[in-house]
């Protein structure tokens, strides 16, 4: 059974410190074990990523192997339902507009002193996708990061899955092919974050990894970080559902359970102003675990993380969302857009009751990649502009130099750079 909190009480600042500060992700022993599988791959390449991938996803591979051919990627095709690959062609559609009409502008213009600035963006070269593989399969993961960077115009996209003991959701690959991945490499986790960092014989380095993944995936992810770029450390999903009294329980409880299945780490909370509702929710959750497929996981999340917050009024919940800053907010309120218009923190906003989270997963068209553990406070979800970097441009004509050389000079000499002042200076014969 989720924990109950109840705002009204005298214990509640407590209470919700101890919810905002739960320890979802671990750890020391994770972060050294990562270490040394890095300083392993960068020592060892492709033989490091073998036994690895022995040892974590019971799969004997050779250098060959290690790379998915496009015949192993047709036979997957092939293996596919018709209504799952349509399905994921409508998915890949959506995305794609969505993301389309996050293309950033270009700009230069000149000013009054005849300066000409601006800026302009272009593609990283080279991107690696993490796609999870080892709890769940996520074609849908692979469209959504591929899609975007695909549509940022990144020329090589590398993606790596873990396929444990050697099994891959043809789906996976399909999504691959459709959302134009250039290359597929079946290995995971901390090993495979090193190979796509550092590069080896066979996995040829890139200039920035995203995507999603486990503790060891993200431990991974934070120790490559200026070798190459990273895009966040997505963890365990979250979700923050803040519905009134009109809202369905039994729709409440399911999209609760839907973020707890991913992870026994994930984290699903209630907000409400409705004493009725929390008790309903409580009770139609207990019912639904008994027939998910994923009980025991969505059933050790709601158990360890998940929560049922009383409010006296429903907009006095802002500042609880804020400072949770949840992956998912979901509002299931008579006045939904208004409360979404207060909130700041929040990695994706899904208004009123027939917008499921899930809908968002797979085929709404906004990026599922998205900030947890409260990094929303900070930073947003997957989109173009993180496969792609703004170059800045500046051009002096003479008498802009002039207007602007003589403020330089001074700058550049009260920093006690006498050399910046000069190569200004020697412009203007001063
Ligand atoms: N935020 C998002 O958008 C989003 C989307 C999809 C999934 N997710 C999250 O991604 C995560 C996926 O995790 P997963 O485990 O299913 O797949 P994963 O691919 O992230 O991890 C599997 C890999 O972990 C490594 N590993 C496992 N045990 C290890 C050990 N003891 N030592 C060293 N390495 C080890 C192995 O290399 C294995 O291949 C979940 O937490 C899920 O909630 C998030
Ligand atoms: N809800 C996850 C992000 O937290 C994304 C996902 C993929 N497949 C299903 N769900
Ligand atoms: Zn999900």
């Amino acid at each position: 059974m989720a924990r109950r909190l109840d705002a009204r009480e005298t214990s509640f600042p407590s209470t919700f410190a101890a919810l905002l500060s739960a320890k979802r992700e671990v750890s020391e022993d994770v972060d050294q074990a990562v270490r040394a599988i890095i300083e392993d791959v960068v020592v060892k390449g492709d033989e490091a990523l073998i036994d690895y991938t022995y040892r974590f996803d019971g799969l004997a591979l050779q250098p060959e192997t290690l790379r998915i051919s496009n015949e192993e990627i047709d036979a997957a095709e092939a293996q596919c339902s018709k209504e799952a690959l349509e399905a994921l062609a409508l998915a890949k559609e959506r995305i794609e507009a969505y993301h389309r009409a996050q293309r950033p502008q270009d700009s230069l213009t000149t000013d009054a002193l005849g300066v000409t600035l601006g800026w302009r963006w272009t593609a990283i070269e080279s991107v690696g996708l993490y796609v999870p593989g080892g709890r769940a399969s996520y074609p849908s993961s692979v469209l959504m990061n591929a899609v975007p960077a695909k549509v940022a115009g990144v020329p090589r996209v590398a993606m790596v899955v873990p396929t444990p003991r050697g099994e891959t959701n043809p789906l996976v690959l399909a999504a691959a092919r459709l959302a134009g991945v250039d290359e597929v490499f079946r290995i995971g986790g901390a090993q495979a974050v090193a190979a796509l960092a550092y590069g080896t014989a066979t996995v040829k380095p890139v200039a920035k990894i995203v995507g999603p993944g486990n503790a060891y995936v993200a431990a991974a992810k934070r120790r490559v970080f200026g070798q190459v770029g990273i895009d966040m450390i997505a963890g365990p999903s979250e979700v923050l559902i803040l519905a009134d009294s009109h809202a369905n329980p039994d729709w409440i409880a399911a999209d609760l359970l839907a973020q707890a299945e991913h992870d026994p780490a994930a984290q699903s909370i209630l907000i409400t102003d409705s004493a009725t509702l929390a008790d309903a929710v409580e009770q139609a959750v207990g019912r639904q675990l008994q027939t998910l497929p994923k009980a025991e996981i969505a059933g050790a999340s709601w158990r360890d993380y998940g929560a049922i917050i009383l409010i006296d009024k429903i907009g006095n919940a802002i500042p609880l969302v804020d400072r949770l800053a949840p992956e998912h907010l979901e509002i299931e309120a008579e006045n939904a857009e208004e409360l979404a218009a207060q909130v700041r923190n929040a990695g994706a906003i899904f208004l009123g009751s027939h917008t499921p989270e899930a809908i968002g997963d797979y085929v709404g068209g906004p990026n599922h990649v998205l900030p947890t553990a409260r990094s929303a406070r900070f930073s947003s979800g997957l989109g173009v502009l993180d496969f792609m970097k703004r170059t800045s441009i500046l051009k002096c004509d003479p008498g802009a130099l002039r207007a602007l050389g003589p403020a330089a000079i001074a700058l550049g000499r009260s920093e006690g750079l006498e050399g910046h002042a000069r190569s200004i200076a020697i412009r203007l014969n001063l």
